[in-house]
This record gives structure tokens, C-alpha cells and sequence, in this order.
């Protein structure tokens, strides 16, 4: 029987037209999955069916009946709920509470709510004790709770809005489970996500949104990653290709393209045997110039702590550590000058941009009070354009508030605003292309082409092996305080790297 019944659906912000005669159903007990380009308007749209937006026109039936929510506590109350990706959940509220949060449930004894919390924490098989407190919870749980949440009420219809896109292999398997237990149960889940091929592994059936519109409505066994990429955004995308060393440009070239350097024998850093002491048992890293290394492990693995001291926020001990040759400390041999690697977190608190500021100014090294010139206003403003065009952003202005772009369009301004920024050549880049979409992550690419070709060395930490595959010339696995493999990402085709690096991060 159809759950729900959308017909259409219109929204636009402004001038800015974001969904256009949206129709489609969705069946009790299907899970279909919702794919689409940066700012195509799948939150937008997520946000319509959780009662968090109001269409401007359309109509929709749920089990039925007509459904049309006041706010999103309307539609948890109607059957509709949503997860979003970076929920942050109070971190002084036990998990328990956190379940209940504005529910009628909220604010009864934790001792009626413990078990109540129980039997929905085993529905997500969520193995945590209802009395810990949220804050004692690494970050990627909170998604989960999150669902235990939107299952306290009567929910039909599940809305997972990239909940996906942080989670390394083994917990979007375990986020998958969920969702089938969710199905079997009857209910529908609408599962929005970037990464393909794992989203084609758990949907039944797939709806493309591109300029507003469904541009295509079809089963999941229908089509593999590479069709649905196109699909995406409306054109064929090169396979995703291993990472080749930048050349030097031909003489001819070289006028039109930046100059190229080959990623060298020279080593920008060295690191024998560091040590965090409970998490990193003697790591040795080599990162040469122009060289973009990967690391991944679990999250118990030691790669949080091994990066943190690499940043300076951890206290580490070394046998040796040089960077361009240079003797650097991790806090511990006094004299020598602190290694403090500048990394680049896509969910720390809104990229550390301010959401009410313009792309324009985000984008703007310069105090905007100090452009006294014409002519170097110009030229700034250009490079704001071209770096607009370039990363695709979704925007009528450039004026347009950060705050107001899609998750993935902030993603790309602030990963740009932060590289242009970097004043070292030697960085640390957690998830660059988290919650992009194909045509995005191969921008983010050419940006770390660029750089690597002007000397810059990359150290990339992620939980997504495609990214790690399509990033980096080497990715290492980190497990129990060590890194236990190295994998070679030049030796081999992107999805054959993907496999090796689930298989040794799962081993
Ligand atoms: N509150 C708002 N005010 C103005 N514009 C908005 C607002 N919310 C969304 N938009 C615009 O609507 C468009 C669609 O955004 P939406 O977040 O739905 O895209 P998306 O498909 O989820 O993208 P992503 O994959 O990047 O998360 C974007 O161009 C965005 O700028």
C-alpha cells in the first residue's frame, strides 16, 4: 500500500526556485533512496515531509489521508520524522532523555524513561546504557539516537538526511540493518545520501532530483554507481581514476596552466615512532613533498589521537620528527619549535564561518574596510566569481548568506575560503569531500592537484574509501595504535582500492 503520496511540490526561496512539480509515492516497507546534485533540494524536500519547511504549493497524502504538518513536532505527531546529519544533541542530557527530547515523554522520571529508551535502543541496535550521558558518546552515535527518537512516536516515515555521510563502512552496515529492520517493520525510509554505491546497496528503488524536477524514478537493481552519477547531474562523469603524480606542464602550456612540479623525493615531514600515550602505540609516517597521504581506522583505532598530536592537540612523544628537515617538538623535547599542523574539519561548527556573512566576504581575505582601490576590488571580487563558478555553488549572488546555501555549497566555500588561507604547504584535511556530490568532489580534486603541484603535502583522514581512493597516492590503515598497512592507490583502479581498504580497515 502507497504510505505516501507527494504531487506537485513547489518551493522557492526568493527568486531562487528549488522545487518544481515534485511527484512521487512511496510504498509501506520500501526504502527508496533520494540522490541529486549540491543544492538540487533534497533537504529542502526532506524538510517539506518533516513538517521543518511549508511548500508553496502541492499536496501530499499520508496512509491515505491528507498530510500537510504545521512544524516538524506536527509531523512526528502525524507519522513523518526526520534525522539529520550533523544533529547535535545537548551533551548534558543522558541518553535516555535525548530519546524523549520533545516528546510528550520529555520530562518524566529517567527511571520511566530508562525503559522506554531501552527498547528503542535495541531497535537501532544501539548498545548503550540509557543512563550515559550524550556527551560521553563519540559524535557519529548521535545519529543513531537520533533515529531511537524519531521511532518514540508512531513513525510511519523515516527521513534519513545523510546520516550516511560520517560513518566509516562498518556502521553505515550497522546504519543499514536499521533501515531494514525499519522496512520489515512497515515502515518507508527515505534515505538522502552522496555516497552511491553504498546507497545502492540497501534502496529499493531510487528518485534523482535535478533542476527541481524528478528526473528519474527507478529501481535500485536498475543501475550501478556509475549510471546514477550521470543521472545525477545531468551528464557523464568520468570514473572516478586513481590519483597521478602531478608532471611538470609542457613549455607550451605553461602560460594557461599553474606551474607543475612532480611530487619530489623531498620529505616534507618525518615521524619515527610517535606515541599518545593509551592510543598511539609507534607510528611512522614519510610525507613527501607534493605527496598526499590518506589514514583511516576505526574509531577506537588511534587515528583521532595519531592526527590530533600531528595538529598540536595532543601531547605525543617521537623518536624523531622533522619537518623540511627541520627539528619539531609534539610538546614534550623542549627547545625544539611545536609542530601544530593546520587541519580542515568539515563539521566543526559551521566551517568557522559566520552563517549571516555573504559568500562574497567569506571568500574575501581582505578586511572589506581597507579596499580603497577600484581596480583591487575588481580583481577581488572576480576571483569570488570564478571561485563560485568553479566549485558550482547553487546561488543567484554572491551576496547570497552562507548560512542559506546547502549543506554541500558550504562545504565547498569553506573548504576554498581555508585552502587560499593556509599559509603552510604542509596540511591536514579531514573528509574534503564530505557530502559532495561527483561533479564537486572532483573540483575538490583539481583544488588538491593544484596544490600539490606548488609543493603542498596533504595528509587526508576520512571514513569514506572512496574518498581515501580517489584522493590519496597512499592510505594507511590504522589499527590498535599502529598503522598496520599501507595500501598503494597508484598501483591499482579506484574501486579496487575501495575494496582493499574496506577489507583491511574491517580485518
Ligand atoms: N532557508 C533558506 N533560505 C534561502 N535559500 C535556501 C534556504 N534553504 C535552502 N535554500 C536554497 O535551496 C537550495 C536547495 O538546498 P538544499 O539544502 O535543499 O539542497 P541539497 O540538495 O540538500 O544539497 P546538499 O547536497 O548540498 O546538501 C540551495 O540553493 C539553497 O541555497
Amino acid at each position: 500500500m502507497s504510505l505516501l503520496e507527494v504531487a506537485g511540490l513547489t518551493k522557492s526561496f526568493g527568486a531562487r526556485r528549488v522545487l518544481r512539480d515534485v511527484s512521487f509515492s512511496l510504498g509501506e516497507g520500501e526504502i527508496v533512496g533520494l540522490v541529486g546534485a549540491n543544492g538540487a533540494g533534497k533537504s529542502t524536500l526532506g524538510d517539506v515531509l518533516a513538517g521543518i519547511t511549508a511548500a508553496d504549493s502541492g499536496a501530499m497524502t499520508l496512509l491515505g489521508h491528507p498530510y500537510a504538518p504545521l512544524s516538524a513536532e506536527d509531523a512526528r505527531h502525524l507519522g513523518v520524522g526526520v534525522v539529520e546529519q550533523l544533529v547535535r544533541i545537548d551533551p548534558g542530557l543522558t541518553v535516555a532523555q535525548a530519546v524523549f527530547r520533545g516528546t510528550t515523554q520529555a520530562g518524566r522520571p529517567q527511571s520511566d524513561l530508562r525503559r522506554q529508551a531501552q527498547v528503542l535502543l535495541a531497535e537501532v541496535s544501539l548498545d548503550v546504557d540509557p543512563d550515559t550521558l550524550v556527551g560521553d558518546l563519540p559524535h557519529f552515535v548521535h545519529g543513531v539516537v537520533e533515529i531511537a527518537r524519531v521511532l518514540a512516536e508512531d513513525t510511519r516515515l523515516v527521513v534519513l538526511d545523510e546520516v550516511s555521510a560520517a560513518l566509516l563502512p562498518v556502521e553505515v552496515d550497522g546504519l543499514h540493518a536499521v533501515a531494514g529492520r525499519l522496512s520489515r517493520q512497515g515502515r518507508g525510509v527515505l534515505y538522502i545520501s552522496h555516497r552511491l554505491p553504498e546507497m545502492l546497496a540497501v534502496v529499493d528503488r531510487v528518485l534523482v532530483l535535478r533542476d527541481g524536477r524528478i528526473a528519474l524514478d527507478s529501481p535500485a537493481d536498475a543501475l550501478d554507481p556509475v549510471q546514477l552519477a550521470a543521472e545525477t547531474v545531468g551528464e557523464q562523469v568520468p570514473l572516478p581514476t586513481r590519483r597521478v603524480t602531478p608532471q611538470p606542464a609542457p613549455a607550451d602550456e605553461a602560460a594557461v596552466l599553474p606551474p607543475r612540479r612532480v611530487a619530489s623525493d623531498e620529505v616534507a615531514l618525518q615521524v619515527r615512532n610517535l606515541r599518545v600515550p593509551g592510543a598511539v602505540e609507534g607510528v611512522d609516517l614519510l610525507l613527501h613533498r607534493g605527496e598526499v597521504i590518506g589514514l583511516t581506522g576505526h574509531r577506537s583505532s588511534g587515528v583521532g589521537e595519531l592526527v590530533g598530536a600531528l595538529s598540536g592537540e595532543l601531547p605525543a612523544i617521537t623518536d624523531e620528527l622533522l619537518l623540511h628537515g627541520e627539528p619539531r617538538s609534539l610538546g614534550s623535547a623542549a627547545g625544539d619549535e611545536l609542530l601544530r599542523l593546520p587541519a580542515y574539519r568539515p563539521d566543526e561548527d559551521a566551517y568557522g564561518v559566520d552563517p549571516g556573512e555573504t559568500i562574497a566576504r567569506t571568500l574575501t581575505q581582505e578586511q572589506w574596510g581597507a579596499l580603497t582601490d577600484v581596480r583591487k576590488e575588481i580583481a577581488t571580487l572576480r576571483a569570488v566569481i570564478r571561485t563560485v563558478h568553479q566549485m558550482d555553488v547553487k546561488t543567484l549572488s554572491i551576496r547570497t548568506m552562507f548560512g542559506a546555501l546547502s549543506g554541500g555549497d558550504q562545504h565547498k566555500i569553506a573548504l576554498a575560503r581555508w585552502m587560499a588561507s593556509s599559509a603552510q604547504d604542509v596540511l591536514v584535511l579531514h573528509e574534503p569531500t564530505r557530502g559532495l556530490d561527483v561533479r564537486a568532489r572532483q573540483q575538490v580534486r583539481r583544488m588538491l592537484d593544484d596544490a600539490t603541484a606548488h609543493g603542498t603535502s596533504v595528509v587526508v583522514v576520512s571514513v569514506d574509501p572512496d574518498e581515501l581512493a580517489e584522493c590519496c597516492d597512499r592510505v594507511g590503515i590504522v589499527s590498535g595504535g599502529r598503522v598496520a598497512r599501507w595500501i598503494d592507490t597508484t598501483q591499482l583502479a579506484a574501486d579496487a582500492v575501495r575494496d582493499r581498504i574496506v577489507e583491511a580497515a574491517t580485518a
